[in-house]
């Protein structure tokens, strides 16, 4: 897999909307290279379908991967609709194909309500993904539901520093960060990620791995959230965003340097350490990605 590298995989990007009328393919591409900020590879995919696919298949050979070196794999999962994407690694061949018995599962964010509430990540995952494969329920580590807010993101960070220590999780050699094995993450519409929100002061967290906030812009309002250098400092980070509700975020982040230098999207600040970053991003989230337009003040306004 490309590392420090930017990558374009899509079949047909003249179908992408917004692509200039007759712009030469090439040339498109390499615009979009030049403007890519964040490093990493971007898969662009005509469908949900299509991408659900070869995120299963990404998985799953970094799973092999991982198992095969290190023994475990540790993979940290977020909420929303990306867990239906999921439903994939459920079928065959990768439910028997995968080892299972060798995940450990973690979030990258939880909201601050019960396991069995309709906003919990956990139940989420569980209900939707989890529950249909053979991961241990005891390599399952959710956040704490019966403690306040604060004490459940310090209980969580204290979960990962022993299984650092055991290195059932890695760590990173250059910022002393959790290096999980894999992070996966959406990009909300607002440019989110995980439960890091534009503007508010938990993107400035470096100290603390987990942190919480109790005003989030989106309910509810409570919730735990791993900081960026955790985030950062994963071997893989996998970025989905889908929908042309992210299509404004997902072009202020190809160009964010260049658009917005002083209020950087959440997702912007991604930016692997050591690791390797992908972006799958459908189609529709792709639109505006053909005709990128540094100056569009109005997207700094989102
Ligand atoms: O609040 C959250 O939102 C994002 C994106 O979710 P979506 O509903 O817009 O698809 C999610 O990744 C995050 O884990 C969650 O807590």
């Amino acid at each position: 897999m490309a590392g420090k590298e930017f990558g374009v995989l899509a079949d047909s990007p003249e179908r992408i909307k917004g692509r200039r009328d007759g712009e030469d393919e090439h040339q498109w591409v390499r615009d979009l290279k030049k403007n890519m900020a964040a490093s990493g590879e971007l898969r662009i995919f005509e469908s949900l379908e299509d991408l659900a696919i070869d995120l299963a298949e990404y998985v799953a050979q970094l799973s092999e991967v991982f198992v095969k070196e290190r023994g475990f794999f540790s993979i940290a999962l977020t909420g929303g609709s990306l867990i239906s994407l999921m439903r994939k690694l459920c079928e065959a061949p990768y439910n028997k194909t995968v080892d299972w018995t060798k995940w450990y599962v973690f979030w990258t964010d939880e909201r601050a309500v019960g396991k069995t509430h309709v906003d919990s990540n956990y139940k989420l995952a569980k209900d939707g993904f989890l529950s249909k494969v053979s991961v241990l329920s005891s390599h399952i580590h959710s956040i704490n539901d019966n403690l306040t807010v604060e004490e459940a993101a310090a209980s969580y960070e204290f979960l990962i520093r022993q299984l650092v220590k055991v290195r059932i999780i890695d760590v990173s050699e250059s910022t002393d960060c959790p290096k999980f094995d894999l992070i996966l993450l959406e990009m909300g519409s607002d440019g989110h990620i995980a439960s890091l929100f534009p503007h508010h002061q938990a993107l400035k967290q470096s100290e603390e791995w987990v942190t919480f906030i109790t005003d989030s812009p989106e309910p509810p309002p409570e919730r735990i959230t791993f900081s960026i250098p955790v985030i950062n400092s994963a071997s893989n980070i996998a970025v989905v965003a889908m929908g042309d509700d992210r299509a404004a975020a997902m072009q202020l982040v190809v160009c964010r340097n260049a658009v917005a230098p002083d209020a950087p999207l959440p997702a912007s600040l991604i930016s692997p350490t050591e690791g390797n970053l992908v972006w799958f991003v459908e189609r529709e989230a792709a639109t505006f990605l053909g005709t990128i337009a540094g100056d569009d003040q109005s997207l700094i306004e989102m």
